[in-house]
């Protein structure tokens, strides 16, 4: 692997690591680590590491991480397709260990595409609380969704919006926020390449510069007492102290906190941006210390203490399913899970669950809430999204494909199988993959297009 690194950014990284610059440089000589992250929503990590396909080892920092060959290639397995596990960068799984989110926080993941983070985020809540999963570019949302709905994730709300616009909705409403800011990417030049071509020191200062207006924001909606994170991928100290320096002076109602410090991680550097020495509490993961990525993690908490008097209400006023019926009928003939005792309600042909009422109203909304599916010629019919939620034991029907009828299903081609009328799930050694329809034998295809490969 040859990466050419621009002239300005070594000067600059000799200047702040000195002896340590050589060993630095060295790493870029070898491959980046590849790890993964098992989705606890679907599976435990004793049970995946019996049926994994994987030489893997664990991550020291994050007990569902794991890291696996160089050749291997579980993106393109089929336990990837039916979200038993994410492929994350090893460093990047500290940030989530670092928030701590516990079931039942609600939760601020402020620039979450492609949902890495997200998705790590909702394994740890375990279905209780919320998770407001934000991402400003509307190409990269979809992403981020289709991630959500890979993994099963259900007590979620997927947002297309600026800080800014947030900051005016939703203050103190969070326990715990992530803010893992848009950044010069210094630390992943080994795995894109983009980030090397649009480097350069103005650039750094930009994203300095964004990455204060954004903590602005995500300050005003984090609750007395709440935790905010603060994470870069970059080395640059203007994007990491630097900008923890200037939030302190300017929010005397936050104070930094201890990150538990694995074998490997830095300190924070208060002497590269002449800033107060609380800032030795921040962690920095170097890719020449630790088998991963550089990052940068700052750990805040707000004074004061909960209120919860705050806290979204839990009672929703469930807006009246115009054709409830319809769903109900779905969910008494194939569910054995109880859905419709959820806190179900309908948007244009849409129904959704949604764990917590929130104004969402004058908000870039992409999914207001975990989407059931929909109303299509008089009938229900289900997402791929719930079919992703479900286990084996919440349906009636279950169909496991079997050697080649995986490829051909996720191909899109109907199948034929000895099952009765209906809509049937369709599972990978027990995990679901998708719906079909099953009429006479034949079982019509309900993989989503978008997601069809020819691998
Ligand atoms: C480091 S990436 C997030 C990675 C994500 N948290 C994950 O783990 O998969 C930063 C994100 O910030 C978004 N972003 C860019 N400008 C932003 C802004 N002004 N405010 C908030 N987010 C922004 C980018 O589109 C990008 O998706």
């Amino acid at each position: 692997m040859v990466i050419k690194i621009k002239e300005d950014f070594a000067k600059k990284m000799k200047l702040l690591l000195k002896d340590d610059f050589e060993k630095f440089m060295m790493e870029y000589e070898n491959e980046p680590y590849k790890a993964l992250r098992v989705n606890t929503l679907k599976i435990s990590v004793e049970e995946f590491l019996k049926i994994s396909p994987f030489d893997l080892s664990p991550v020291p920092w994050c007990d569902t991480g794991f890291y696996y060959n160089q050749d291997d290639k579980p993106g393109k397995h089929y336990y990837h397709d039916v979200g038993l596990y994410y492929i994350q960068e090893p460093s990047a799984m500290a940030v989530v260990e670092a928030l701590n989110p516990m079931p039942g926080d609600m939760v601020l993941d402020l620039s979450a595409a492609p949902g890495g983070k997200s998705t790590h985020i909702a394994s740890k809540l375990k279905g209780e609380g919320l998770l407001v999963s934000n991402e400003i570019n509307s190409k990269r949302v979809k992403v981020l969704a289709e991630n959500i709905e890979r993994m099963g994730i259900r007590n979620v709300v997927i947002l297309n919006e600026s800080p800014e616009r947030l900051e005016n909705k939703f203050a103190r409403v969070f326990d715990k926020i992530l803010v893992d800011a848009p950044c010069s990417g210094e630390g992943m030049f080994r795995k894109d390449e983009i980030a090397i071509n649009e480097w350069s020191l103005e650039n750094v200062l930009s994203c300095s510069l964004r990455q204060k207006k954004i903590l602005d924001s995500a300050a005003n909606m984090l609750k007395p007492g709440g935790i905010m994170v603060y994470s870069t991928c970059t080395f640059s100290p203007e994007e990491n102290e630097g900008v923890i320096d200037y939030f302190l002076k300017n929010h005397s109602d936050f104070e930094l906190i201890e990150i538990y410090n694995h074998e490997g991680f830095d300190n924070g550097h208060p002497e590269w941006v002449n800033g107060c020495s609380d800032l030795k509490k921040c962690v920095r993961l170097w890719p020449h210390l630790i088998k991963g990525e550089g990052h940068f993690i700052t750990k805040l908490r707000k004074k004061g203490s909960f209120n919860d008097g705050n806290k979204a209400s839990k009672k929703l006023n469930i807006k009246k399913i115009a054709a409830k019926d319809l769903f109900y009928d779905f969910s008494k003939k194939y569910l054995k899970a109880r859905l419709d005792e959820l806190n179900l309600y309908q948007i244009g042909q849409h129904v959704y669950y949604v764990p917590y009422e929130m104004n969402l109203s004058g908000l870039k909304v992409y999914k207001p809430g975990f989407d059931l599916g929909q109303f299509k010629k008089e009938r229900f019919e289900p997402s791929h999204w719930l079919a992703m939620s479900l286990k084996k034991d919440d349906v009636n029907m279950i169909y496991n494909l079997k050697d080649k009828e995986i490829e051909r299903y996720i191909h899109g081609e109907t199948l034929n199988a000895d099952v009765d009328d209906g809509w049937v799930l369709l599972t990978v050694d027990g995990y679901s993959i998708g719906w079909g329809k099953a009429v006479k034998g034949v079982i019509k295809n309900f993989y989503p297009k978008s997601l069809r490969n020819y691998r």
